[in-house]
Parts: C-alpha cells; structure tokens; sequence
C-alpha cells in the first residue's frame, strides 16, 4: 500500500528541487503555502541565464579590480576605485544597487537568515549564489549528508552541500584546490568564512517561508557557459565533487520574486514541485 502510495505521489510531481529538511516535509502537508508549484518546466526560470551570466560577470569585473588593488596597496588609484573596487560590498552596491549580509533572521528559534542590508533589489535579480561541493546524482554523499541541512537538491537530481563546516567544508577546500588551472583559481574557498569575496555567496543562509512570511526569491539553476573568463571563475562558490571538464560546473542562483526594500529578511521555498 505505501509503495503504491509513493508511486502515485512520484507521478503526480515528476520533477522537483528542494532542500534536505525532515520538518519540512511534515510541514508540508499543512501548509501549500512553503510549496513553490510551477506548471510547465519552461516556465521554471524566472530570468534566462544570459541575464544570470551579466549581472555576474559585470560583479566579478568589478571584485577582480578591487582585488587587484588590494594587491597592489600603494599603487595610485583613485577614491572612487578605492570605494567601490576594494569592498565587496561597495562592490556589490554599486555594480547591482543592493547589498545582502547574513543577520539573525526575524523568525524566532530560526538561527541566521539574510537580508538586504542596503539599496533596493529589483524584480527578477540575482540576489545570492548558492554555494557549495556539487554532487551528480550517483557521486557518494552519504557521510557529508549526515545531520545535514544546507545539502540542495536540483530539479534534476544534482546535489550542492552547502554546509560551511565539517567534512562538507574540508571537501570543498580539497576539490577547489585540485581543480586550481596553474595561476588561476577556478572556484572561491572564501564563502566558508565570515567575509566572502563574492557577497552573493550566502544563499544557503536563506529560510524558509511561511503563510505570513511569504518567499521573495527562488533558486533557479544556472550551468557555467563555456566562454565564462576563467580570470573571473576564482570567484564562483561552486566546484565538482568529481573532476570533471567535459560538463559545465552546476551553480543555484537565487532570483527575487518581486522588489525587496532594505532591512527585508529574504524568504525562498525550500520545496519546489515543476508539473
Ligand atoms: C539551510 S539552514 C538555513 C540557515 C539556518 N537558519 C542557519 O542558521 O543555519 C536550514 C535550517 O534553518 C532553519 N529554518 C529555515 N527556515 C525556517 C523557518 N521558516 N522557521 C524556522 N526555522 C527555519 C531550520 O532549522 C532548518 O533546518
């Protein structure tokens, strides 16, 4: 009878993302509300990915100056550079009009949550990056999954552990540290610290809504195009489990829903179900 009752639920919703959550789920049958229901596959992307793919790189132009600078500390540069090139976050400010920091979130017992800590977030931004070790569906994530809350599940079966600490964090460091090309980093470590050099890098911070805090964001996928400047791949917070070079590296965006004011906690749906 359960097995009937689990193949009737898988044909009903055939394709769809989520995050590891066990009171999620129970959660679920309560309040359709945190589901996130989209009714065709095409319709799953809210802003295509050439608009993802602009609004990173004109970001990671404007972190790479900044970090140029910092390297090269005495060079002449001028205070507007110094401004919006050698912080993240004037970075950020100034290349999308808004900043995102991690707080604790506004939800009672819910730990850390993100917010818009400045500036005005339009419609259909890439408001943060999910980062973390990306898992095909048949790679061994048994061990890092334990007690795990941050690992994301992809609309096709890809999994990103997100987790900052444990074995999820000492992964990530080996993985970035195997797939360095020579002088170029292809992935950034900094997002398992306080200060990421890529401010989006916090999406797995993001909670879950509820029916009287509705989400402003959702994930959408996003695969790396072949012709991404590999000088700007240092500051992606995504590497393979697996050396791989035939496959575009996996990264989760997370797109606002509608315009989100500074001092708003950010708010996404942890289960979504594409019919
Ligand atoms: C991936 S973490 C999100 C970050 C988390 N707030 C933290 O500080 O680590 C997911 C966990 O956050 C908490 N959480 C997320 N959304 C929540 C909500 N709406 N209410 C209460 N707790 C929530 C739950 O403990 C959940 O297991």
């Amino acid at each position: 009878m359960f097995g009937s009752a689990l193949r009737a639920l898988q044909n009903k919703w055939r394709s769809y993302r989520h995050r590891f959550v066990p009171w999620m789920v129970l959660n679920l049958s309560r309040n359709e509300k945190t589901l996130r229901q989209v009714t065709e596959r095409c319709k799953d992307k809210l802003v295509p990915d050439v608009e993802v793919s602009e609004s990173l790189l004109r970001l990671f132009t404007l972190l790479s100056h900044g970090a140029e600078l910092r390297q090269f500390q005495g060079a002449q540069v001028t205070r507007e550079e110094e401004q919006h090139g050698g912080d993240p976050q004037e970075a950020m400010l100034q290349c999308l009009g808004f900043c995102i920091e991690r707080r604790p979130s506004s939800l009672e017992r819910a730990g850390t949550g993100v917010f818009v800590s400045r500036g005005l977030v339009p419609r259909g931004a890439t408001v943060a990056m999910y980062p973390g070790t990306v898992y095909q569906p048949h790679e061994p994530i048994l061990l890092q999954s334990i007690r795990n809350p941050f690992v994301f599940r992809c609309i096709d079966g890809v999994l990103v552990d997100g987790n900052d600490r444990s074995v999820s964090r000492m992964v990530f460091r080996s993985c970035s540290g195997r797939d360095r090309l020579g002088p170029f980093l292809t992935s950034d470590t900094s997002w398992l610290t306080e200060a990421p050099l890529n401010p989006l890098a916090v999406g797995q911070y993001v909670n879950n809504c509820s029916n009287e805090r509705p989400a402003n964001v959702c994930y959408q996928e996003y695969d790396v195009p072949d012709g991404f400047p590999i000088e700007l791949r240092r500051f992606l917070p995504n590497v393979n489990y697996s050396l791989d070079t035939q496959r575009p590296l996996r990264c989760v965006v997370l797109v606002s829903l509608r315009d989100i004011s500074a001092g708003e906690e950010l708010f996404s749906n942890y289960y979504t179900i594409v019919h």
